[in-house]
């Protein structure tokens, strides 16, 4: 029987997700499109009348912007977020800043498609003389982690996300919900599927196929011991939810204007 309901939530589209580069750790704001996503997430749930407790989010603006706009559209601003790197999206080292057609035009949409997916994939690390290297590991966020820029990623797997990720699913997140408290997390694409992965014991080969959209919560119904009791349920116009799905799949393929 189900006992705790925890939201999952990627972010609404930002400005790199609409230019088709991998974002990643580079501090992005959502695009306009992706504010709309996150007041429609807000004005839906508001109308499933669900009430949170209690925010997670990265300690990247796209998801603590979107987390402000869900709970605005709510009337429920006042509800505590709490921030930690350990949510932040995928460090996708050496590829970030790059455009996802042109990468697949140059190393065939497979290689793309086992960079973006692969679980025990990791690309080749960022690099000092990266172009996105100082701004990211000289930004003040970093010095509040708990653990030492020096140790911080310089590129991870699917696997790394759900290692990293774990230690505040297990002492800060999943005692919340433990207490009966409705969770909303609103984090990134990797980070998310990396704990759908770890909650619904998906496979390393079938979570190659598991693909969320921006600004659509997923909502899991978990047993006492956090086990799902029931398929997740993705929120929403159905078209709409397979048409935004489809939308981040083609990002991994080559268009005309890549080749
Ligand atoms: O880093 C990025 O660009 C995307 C994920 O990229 P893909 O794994 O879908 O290529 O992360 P998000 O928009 O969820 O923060």
């Amino acid at each position: 029987m189900s006992k705790y309901r925890l939201f999952l939530l990627r972010h609404g589209e930002g400005a790199w997700n609409k230019e088709n580069r991998f974002c990643s750790w580079v501090d992005q704001k959502l695009s306009e499109n992706g504010v709309r996503e996150a007041r429609e997430c807000g004005k839906l749930l508001k109308e499933h009348g669900v009430q949170f407790d209690v925010v997670f989010t990265s300690i990247l603006s796209r998801s603590v912007q979107t987390a402000w706009l869900v709970l605005e559209a709510m009337a429920q601003e006042w509800v505590p977020v709490v921030k930690d790197w350990r949510l932040n999206e995928r460090h996708y080292g050496s590829l970030i800043g790059l455009n996802r057609a042109e990468m697949a035009s140059q190393h065939g949409e497979e290689q793309v498609k086992l960079w973006r997916r692969g679980y025990d994939m990791t690309p080749p690390p960022i690099e000092e003389s990266h172009p996105y290297f100082q701004e990211i590991y000289n930004d003040r966020r970093y010095t509040t982690c708990d653990v030492l820029k020096e140790n911080l990623p310089r590129a991870e797997s699917l696997k790394a996300v759900l290692e990293r990720l774990l230690p505040h699913w297990d002492h800060a997140i999943a005692p919340e919900i433990r207490k009966g408290r409705t969770v909303l997390i609103s984090a990134h694409g990797n980070s998310c599927r990396a704990l759908l992965k770890h909650l619904e014991g998906i496979s390393d080969q079938d979570i190659v196929g598991l693909t969320l959209p921006t600004g659509v919560p997923v909502l899991l119904e978990l047993d006492e011991n956090l086990q799902p009791v029931k398929p997740r349920q993705l929120l929403g116009d159905r078209d709409k939810i397979e048409a935004a799905i489809r939308k981040v799949e083609d990002q991994g393929k080559v268009t005309p204007s890549a080749r």
